[in-house]
């Protein structure tokens, strides 16, 4: 079959292609959930399968688990490594100090655990993900189920008294239900349009009974490969200051995705 791909699918195969040339042999890997992560998991597994690379990987969410397992990526829970060399994922938003929004496919409690237990932290994602400020993705906050309308409710005061103009909070749902995360919890949306603070939003938030975490990654990601459809990347380090440009062939993009049979 011949597979084509949408120009942002190849932005993201791009980032996620490159992200795993920072990948060495015998590395304990975080590996991220969502779209683009699942491309990099992708890639991952075809350089075990062409080179027999050695790693062992921590999923960041059962999605995660299930699509390494199922391309032959050893997968181990998080006690079982405690620490990790690398991790990579995606983002929703990242802004030009590295602080980013995550949390748009459920999955950022594991994601932040994972990511701050890494040695290093990449961010793979394609261009339009790239901000001047935070905000414009509504910011997810995982809660406990038990007393959620009292929890949202302090939410919304805090961002009250935090002088946040937009705060719009929603639960989200899928269907008619509350969406459950892989731990069991509630997401909260906040739309708030711009972050003035996250560093601070992100404190305060973590404090309010109910919330068990919110999806700003502030000082966790190191560097981020930004991909675009036509194969061109840029890698940014945020502790060296070093940017490089370069490219991905894109014509393998489409050997993965027929070899899954997509
Ligand atoms: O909870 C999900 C994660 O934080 C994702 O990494 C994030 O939503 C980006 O996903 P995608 O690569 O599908 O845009």
């Amino acid at each position: 079959m011949t597979a084509e791909l949408s120009p942002i699918d190849k932005a993201k195969y791009a980032a996620a292609r490159k992200s795993v040339d920072f990948v060495e042999n015998g590395m304990k890997l975080g590996l991220g959930t969502g779209s683009t992560a699942a491309w990099m998991v992708r890639c991952l597994a075809e350089r075990i399968r062409n080179e027999g690379l050695k790693v062992t990987g921590v999923a960041t969410s059962s999605r995660t688990a299930d699509l390494a397992r199922e391309l032959g990526v050893p997968i181990v829970g998080m006690d079982d490594v405690k620490w990790l060399d690398l991790t990579i994922d995606g983002a929703d938003e990242f802004d030009p100090n590295l602080n980013l929004i995550k949390g748009g496919g459920a999955a950022l409690l594991q994601e932040k655990i994972v990511a701050t237990a890494s040695d290093r932290m990449i961010v793979i994602a394609d261009a339009a993900k790239e901000v001047a400020q935070l905000g414009a993705f509504p910011l997810p906050v995982e809660v406990v189920p038990f007393g959620w309308r009292t929890t949202m409710a302090l939410i919304e005061e805090t961002l009250y008294s935090l002088d946040v103009l937009n705060r719009e909070v929603a639960l989200r749902m899928d269907e008619s239900r509350p969406l459950k995360t892989d731990e069991g919890n509630f997401i909260l949306d906040l739309n708030l349009r711009r972050i003035g603070n996250p560093r601070q939003l992100a404190l305060v938030l973590n404090q309010i009974p109910g919330v068990v975490e919110n999806g700003l990654f502030i000082d966790i990601c190191d560097i981020v490969v930004i991909g675009n459809g036509d194969g061109r990347v840029t890698v940014r380090d945020i502790n060296s200051g070093r940017v490089e440009d370069g490219s991905v062939d894109l014509a393998q993009s489409a050997n993965i995705f027929a070899d899954l049979g997509e």
